[in-house]
């Protein structure tokens, strides 16, 4: 029997069928793009839409229509000039006149709102303290369900359910993109921008943002929780341009950074911009990735560095930040509508590396934090905080974005709304509300993936198994199949650096060889990075190994799977970790998880979390990967121990010494990543030790004048 066979008892392995190549994301099609519908909603919604063609002016793009979404593609849209006029002239504020005149009488019903929402699982709450909900009720609501909600909060104390259902709305949906335009009233390049893109029905947390934010209401706080790879970078751009739209025409003479986007790493953030560049074609609005020496806040000087230039200005801003503080001052500030960062190049230019106070932001009016969570957990939380702070403006609007969120990062979302507040001299029951958007079930993996969770008992065993996944073609029909491309991610730098030299020369010399198989991780230099990120999104690179640096967020079109190597360090790491494949929702992306003997404390979170995303798929029970028995086996961890795992990862794990060519300390020994035996290496060492004291007796030979002239044998190359 196969070694690896019985390395894997624990999961049920489903014999491979042919057509299950057609199932790739890299080669399937995105039939539609949302994770939960139900056919009732979708005769309702397609009914409402059928009214809304047979009215409105251009007809809406088929759904069969919709382009390939191929992995190798380049996603290439029409050019368009970036210095066509500034939008939202008097010809873009008028709406067709049919769909103007359309809207109002196709308002939904509250029943017909709960049935989309509550099928597509989307919850709105009012995240307020109960009195303020009541004192100033958001127009959201109907005005039925107003009175109704008033009359109940009036009793003296409310049940948890009854405070639950007093809090929950039911906002209008978007039905589809081209409402955008006819009834939220977008600018027109804008909505061309969107409809360029070739998306035609909107995603679950789209349909339910996008009123919200660009509805006639006061704008609220929002905190969001979709799941990966749903279109939260759509859904929160979209408002956040228009937004600088309508400012750019109300107040002509304001310039500078108008909305600021925080994301936790470079790749996401550049990401973003790349993403913005697309949405802000012709509409005159600036997106900008931020830089190491670039002056962003109010420093008290007016000048202000046009962004046209910023190209050609970009090695000056580099050595900029080297410069005396005198000097500095001279640097212009940069002139940007948006501004993409990761928290600390931001609080770095706000605070000249921290040595000055921080610097204001007075212009900010949408602070956009994309991953919230990990932008407010420990160890991004100051420097976020700060900069939520340097954004003075009192109108200031926040959104908080990710698929997983702890109740910590909502309690720390209010207190933080309310001081600001305070500060500010505002009473929180004067301004707009705070809402919270869920889609699907709160920190839940996305139910269109298929989850492997594997034993391999020891490192090797890992390491075999990864082998028999890059060659596909050599494995048994019940074996894994996950063609490139692919992440694998590791927990620490030196792994994935050590697995990538393991693996490298695994891809034969007629498939592309070690050049198709790349590692990724902090350390390299930014430029190594991008040009990395650059060809695995190129389809150059076909297996990425990386670390937790591109857990989050990075969307690659396509990617057929992910290997978790070493198992995250939380349930939400795997979340975001297993969300790069199965994007925009595509089927048939494959999440493969190893775990060894060390690692079963930490696998019942893992386990729980594939088990509810089966769940939200539906099926029979016995498709389940997860078996009963393996879930009550597995034991609980501890908070503690969650902490720590969360902070450190499985502790063996970090020992610095990982490749064959370093000594082998005894905690470190079955950590290592390599194919070899105890037995191979201990022989390899013994070896090594030979031909070290045979140099050693020759250099003291030679220095005694002993030796032989012949000289020709230096010994073997270690
Ligand atoms: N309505 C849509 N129809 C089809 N594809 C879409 C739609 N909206 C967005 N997409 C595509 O879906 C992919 C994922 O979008 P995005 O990166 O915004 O996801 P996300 O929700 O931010 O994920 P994550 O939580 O991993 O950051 C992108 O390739 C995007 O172009």
């Amino acid at each position: 029997m196969d070694a690896f066979k019985l390395l894997t008892r624990s999961i049920k392995l489903k014999p491979a069928s042919a057509a299950s190549d057609s199932r790739l994301p890299s080669t399937g099609k995105a039939v539609n793009p949302q994770l939960f519908r139900t056919a009732e909603t979708d005769k309702l919604e397609s009914a409402k839409n059928g009214k809304k063609r047979k009215r409105g002016a251009a007809v809406q793009q088929d759904e069969e229509d919709i382009p390939d979404l191929d992995f190798f593609s380049s996603n290439k849209r029409p050019a368009v000039s970036v210095t066509q006029p500034v939008a939202l002239t008097e010809d873009d504020e008028k709406v067709p006149a049919q769909d103007a005149a359309s809207d109002d009488d196709e308002s939904m019903d509250e029943v017909e709102r709960r049935t989309i929402l509550n099928s597509h699982k989307i919850k709105v709450t009012d995240m307020r303290d109960l009195e303020k909900i009541q004192a100033q009720p958001t127009s959201t609501t109907d005005s039925k369900k107003k009175k109704k909600k008033s009359k109940k909060e009036e009793a003296p104390t409310l049940s948890k359910k009854e405070q639950k259902r007093a809090r929950r709305l039911f906002p209008e949906p978007l039905l589809n993109f081209k409402e955008l335009r006819s009834k939220y009233k977008i600018s027109s390049r804008l909505a061309e921008n969107v409809a360029d893109q070739g998306f035609t029905v909107p995603t679950e947390v789209q349909l339910g943002t996008l009123p919200l934010l660009l509805g006639q209401s006061s704008e609220p706080d929002l905190l969001v929780v979709a799941p990966t790879g749903s279109g939260k970078t759509l859904s929160f751009l979209i408002p956040v341009i228009n937004k600088i739209v309508r400012h750019h025409h109300s107040n002509p003479n304001e310039h500078g950074i108008l909305s600021l986007v925080v994301a936790p790493t470079r790749e996401l953030a550049s990401q973003i911009v790349n993403e913005g560049r697309k949405l802000v074609a012709g509409t005159g609005v600036k997106i900008t990735l931020m830089r190491k020496g670039m002056r962003v806040g109010d420093y008290g000087d007016a000048n202000v560095l046009d962004e046209n230039n910023e190209e050609s200005s970009g090695s000056e801003d580099e050595d900029a930040e080297n410069k005396p503080a005198k000097e500095r001052a001279n640097i212009p500030v940069t002139k940007s509508d948006i501004l993409v960062t990761t928290p600390l190049m931001l609080v770095n230019a706000l605070s000249a590396n921290r040595t000055t106070t921080m610097a204001t932001l007075p212009l900010v009016r949408s602070l956009v934090m994309d991953e919230a969570d990990v932008l407010l957990d420990p160890l991004f939380r100051e420097q976020t905080l700060d900069i939520w702070k340097s954004c003075s403006h009192p109108d200031l609007r926040v959104g908080l974005w990710s698929a997983t969120m702890g109740s910590n990062i909502e309690d720390l979302t209010k207190s933080t709304i309310r001081e600001r507040l305070e500060d500010l001299g505002q009473k929180p029951s004067e301004t707009h509300p705070l809402l919270r958007l869920v889609v699907g079930l709160k920190d839940s993996a996305i139910p269109n993936i298929d989850h492997k969770l594997v034993y391999a008992a020891t490192e090797q065993g890992k390491l075999m198994g990864l082998r028999q996944l890059l060659r596909p073609a050599a494995a048994s029909p019940s074996d894994i199949r996950l063609r490139p491309p692919f992440l694998i991610f590791t927990q620490t730098i030196p792994r994935a650096v050590a697995l990538h030299s393991e693996l490298k020369y695994d891809i034969p010399a007629e498939a592309g060889g070690s050049s198709r198989i790349a590692v990724l991780h902090s350390d390299l230099s930014d430029s190594q990075r991008s040009d990395i990120m650059r060809d695995f999104r190129k389809g150059e690179i076909w297996i990425l190994v990386t670390t937790d640096l591109l857990a989050r967020g990075v969307d690659f079109r396509g990617i057929n799977g992910v290997v978790n190597y070493d198992i995250p360090n939380s349930a939400a790491v795997y979340v975001h970790r297993v969300g790069r494949t199965g994007r925009a929702g595509r089927e048939g992306g494959i999440a493969v998880t190893y775990y060894t003997k060390e690692d079963i404390p930490y696998v019942k979170s893992i386990a729980n979390i594939i088990d509810v995303s089966e769940k939200l798929r539906g099926g029979e029970e016995g498709d389940k990967s997860i078996q009963k028995w393996l879930l009550d086996a597995l034991p609980n961890l501890s908070k503690n121990s969650k902490k720590d795992m969360k902070r450190h990862g499985v502790k063996a794990r970090q020992a610095p010494r990982l490749t064959d060519k370093e000594d082998d300390g005894k905690g470190t020994r079955g950590m290592r990543i390599s194919t070899k035996s105890g037995f191979e290496r201990r022989l390899e060492n013994k070896k090594r030790g030979a031909i070290e004291a045979s140099r050693n007796r020759k250099a003291a030979a030679a220095a005694s004048g002993n030796v032989s002239d012949t000289g020709s044998w230096g010994g073997l190359d270690d």
